[in-house]
């Protein structure tokens, strides 16, 4: 398991979500799915932050435990200075208007029989923060909110388009203002042309609301775009988490390396000046993980320590307050490029 540090946020008394040592097994006839292990994240009231990595890295089942959907195997979440992990249902049910998900698939998430208005008027009626007149009124300006026509408030889910019908979602889980949002994929089941329009909808209401975001994705165009922090998730583990514009800038662990270099970017100059880095080999399975780094198996640079001895994420000493989790990352943050693979030193303690 990951010896992960705390990061500094923890401590800021802004800090809307703060995860701690977050482990979630699943044990079924094949075994222990070691889903995550050991991520520890914490987001700034009006902060967004992006999770990446590969699919089934475990980013998704690291937010639905930040929202309560999943339960942790070991670890604590803490929202707005609550520690939720341990809450029975009925305690965390006034609590559950500060943080709600985005799920990546609209249809599935809102119920068929229900129509737009009270799908938007349902969590605004469980919390009793409005009711009659006050209720349409707050309704229908929500669905303007997020781009909606008043009218549609008659329609069910099934009558919609998949960006609109995202649109109720997004209009739902901000109905209640709440202090956090997980968006889980959020444009990833809709039309490519109406991707753009839904992200820059969660961004202005994010700028508008200052709500904390953890924004988890595959999609490193719009996390560029977006996130104010990234983290950087591999096989249950983080292994690198930076402010945005540094990590694109200045990738330092082999596999944000080797992630970013697949990903294409807006201004093909940068994209001839990045090598393609491609990684051999599938993502290990997280019911037996390889031992020391988990990414020994497929890092061009790796070298003995690294297949016994696992990297704590540790802070470097740069001022962004950059975390890796690399023994071949220097503690001043020189790191080795794993497009050109050549000797390394390797930074004992
Ligand atoms: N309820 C469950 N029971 C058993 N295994 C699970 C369960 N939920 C998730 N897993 C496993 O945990 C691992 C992490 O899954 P998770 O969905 O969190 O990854 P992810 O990074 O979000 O993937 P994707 O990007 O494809 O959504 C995967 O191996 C997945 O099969």
């Amino acid at each position: 398991m990951t010896a992960a540090i705390a990061p500094p946020e923890a401590s800021r008394d802004d800090t809307v979500l703060d995860i701690s040592g977050l482990v979630r097994h699943f044990t079924g006839p094949a075994g222990t799915v070691r889903a995550v292990d050991g991520v520890s994240l914490s987001i700034g009231r009006g902060e967004i932050v992006g999770l990446v990595g590969e699919s089934g890295s475990g980013k998704s089942t690291v937010g639905r435990c930040a929202v309560r959907l999943d339960r942790p195997t070991a670890g604590s979440v803490t929202i707005n200075g609550r520690d939720v992990t341990r809450l029975s249902k009925r305690a965390l049910r006034p609590l559950r208007k500060d943080f709600h998900l985005v799920f990546q698939d609209p249809s599935s998430s809102l119920d068929p029989r229900m129509t737009v208005g009270a799908i938007v008027a349902q969590p605004l009626r469980l919390h009793r923060l409005a009711s009659g007149d006050a209720l349409r009124d707050r309704v229908a300006t929500l669905l303007a909110q997020v781009g909606l026509r008043p009218e549609l408030a008659r329609r069910r889910p099934h009558e919609l388009s998949g960006g609109q019908r995202q649109r109720v979602s997004i209009a739902r889980a901000l109905s209640v203002d709440p202090q956090l949002l997980v968006a889980d994929e959020p444009t990833s089941a809709l039309d490519v042309s109406v991707q753009a329009s839904v992200l820059n909808l969660l961004v202005d209401l994010q700028r508008e609301r200052h709500f904390g975001c953890l924004f988890i994705t595959h999609d490193l165009a719009a996390v560029e775009y977006l996130a104010d922090r990234i983290a950087v998730m591999y096989l249950g583990q983080l292994v690198e988490q930076a402010p945005a514009a540094e990590l694109f800038a200045d990738p330092k662990h082999p596999y944000t390396q080797a992630l970013l270099s697949a990903a294409p970017v807006p201004n093909p100059a940068a994209q001839r000046s990045r090598a393609r880095i491609v990684l051999s080999g599938e993502l290990p399975s997280p019911l037996d993980p390889p031992g020391g780094c988990r990414f020994h198996t497929r890092c061009p640079l790796a070298v003995d320590r690294c297949r016994t001895e696992p990297p704590a994420l540790r802070r470097l000493a740069e001022g962004g307050g950059r975390q890796v989790s690399c023994h071949l990352v220097a503690d001043d943050g020189t790191a080795p490029d794993a497009a050109a693979p050549c000797p390394v030193t390797i930074n004992r303690p």
